[in-house]
């Protein structure tokens, strides 16, 4: 039983930590307000045009894939800023990739919202 509240406590812990993450990362990046506000967008677009549960879970991992993305480079850009502080190839190329990933993620999602949303406006249109 205490062997369960000792594991109890260290798992919310561990939320604290990744909480703090999550912070560090909306309060510093800019581009997290840019993602927030395009989120934002899908989701009152995705009221807006009543669209189906399929689009739905496809804009949540849109939105999902872009954050991860972009919060993994943000712990990346740290650790090499902190262990390679002056200009190393090396150090270069991790920050690339990582900017990489956070771009092929964007464009998903750019796609991802084009397929949803593109023919709920066509039709707006056509009405
Ligand atoms: N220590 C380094 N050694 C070599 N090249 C680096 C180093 N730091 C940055 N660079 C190069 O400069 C680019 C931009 O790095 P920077 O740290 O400014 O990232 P950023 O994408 O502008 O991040 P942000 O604006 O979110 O802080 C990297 O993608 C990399 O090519």
């Amino acid at each position: 039983m205490f062997d369960k509240i000792v594991m109890i406590k260290k798992r919310l812990k561990s939320f604290g930590y990744a909480g703090k993450g999550i912070k560090f990362f909306f309060v510093t990046q800019p581009h997290a307000k840019v993602h927030t506000v395009m989120a934002f967008m899908a989701i009152v677009l995705g009221i807006g045009f009543d669209i189906a549960r399929t689009d739905w879970l496809a804009i949540v991992v849109a939105i999902g894939l872009v954050l991860v993305a972009e919060t993994t480079n943000t712990a990346l850009e740290e650790l090499v800023n902190f262990v390679s502080p002056d200009y190393h190839k090396q150090a270069g190329i991790v920050k690339d990739i990582a900017a990489g990933a956070v771009l092929l993620a964007a464009i998903t999602a750019l796609v991802i919202g084009v397929l949803v949303f593109l023919p709920q406006i066509v039709k707006l249109i056509q009405t």
